[in-house]
């Protein structure tokens, strides 16, 4: 099987996705944020007050290699920038979880869980460059993308049956 990579903008859902499909199917869920921070045992909100997005986004390109050389079977949850790295396409197939910017902020200001998780990310700070950034990115994260799902209002059982209908494994 071809991996599955899921690409989108940070607060989507890629990582619970992610590992609620390892869960019901027997494929290992691995998340390039997590390799990241295990390849520098820095957490990624250091990695970039310390050295800089231009070095975070160099491990991105490394890991991005890594992938491509060494993983297969396995479904990919991303880092909301690791779309732009240059071998994408040959990691595996390329899922696109797309919202509203407004649904994610939404989701968000809700869940304490994930208030807590967005507040590790330095690239959503403020509400307005971080509506600005997913503005810039969605043609982005569309042209790139083998397939799009909308993930506003399904659980996470209709996403997985959505995914696996689309996907031949
Ligand atoms: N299907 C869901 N239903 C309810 N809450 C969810 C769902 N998916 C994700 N969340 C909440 O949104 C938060 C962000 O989700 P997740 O970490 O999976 O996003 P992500 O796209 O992997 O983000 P990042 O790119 O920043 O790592 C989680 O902490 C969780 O609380
Ligand atoms: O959208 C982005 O560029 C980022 C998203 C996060 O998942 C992390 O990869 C990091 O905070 C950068």
């Amino acid at each position: 099987m071809k991996n599955i990579v899921l690409i989108g903008f940070m607060g989507v859902g890629k990582g619970t996705l992610a590992r609620a499909m390892a869960g019901k199917t027997d494929i290992y869920a691995i998340d390039t944020d997590d390799l990241i921070e295990s390849l520098t045992n820095m957490k990624i909100k250091k990695i970039f007050k310390k050295k800089g997005e231009e070095y975070f986004r160099k491990l991105e390109q490394k890991t991005a290699d890594w992938l491509a050389s060494s993983v297969q079977n396995s479904i990919i949850s991303t880092g909301g920038g690791f779309y732009k790295v240059k071998n994408l396409k040959s990691i595996g197939t390329i899922v696109y979880l797309q919202a509203d910017f407004d649904w994610i902020y939404e989701r968000i200001t809700k869940s304490k869980n994930a208030k807590k998780k967005i507040k590790k990310r330095p690239l959503f700070k403020s509400y307005k460059d971080a509506k600005k950034l997913y503005e810039q990115r969605v043609p982005e994260y569309k042209s790139v993308a083998d397939i799009i799902i909308n993930v506003e209002d399904k659980n996470i059982d209709e996403l997985i049956e959505e995914i696996t209908s689309k996907i031949k494994f």
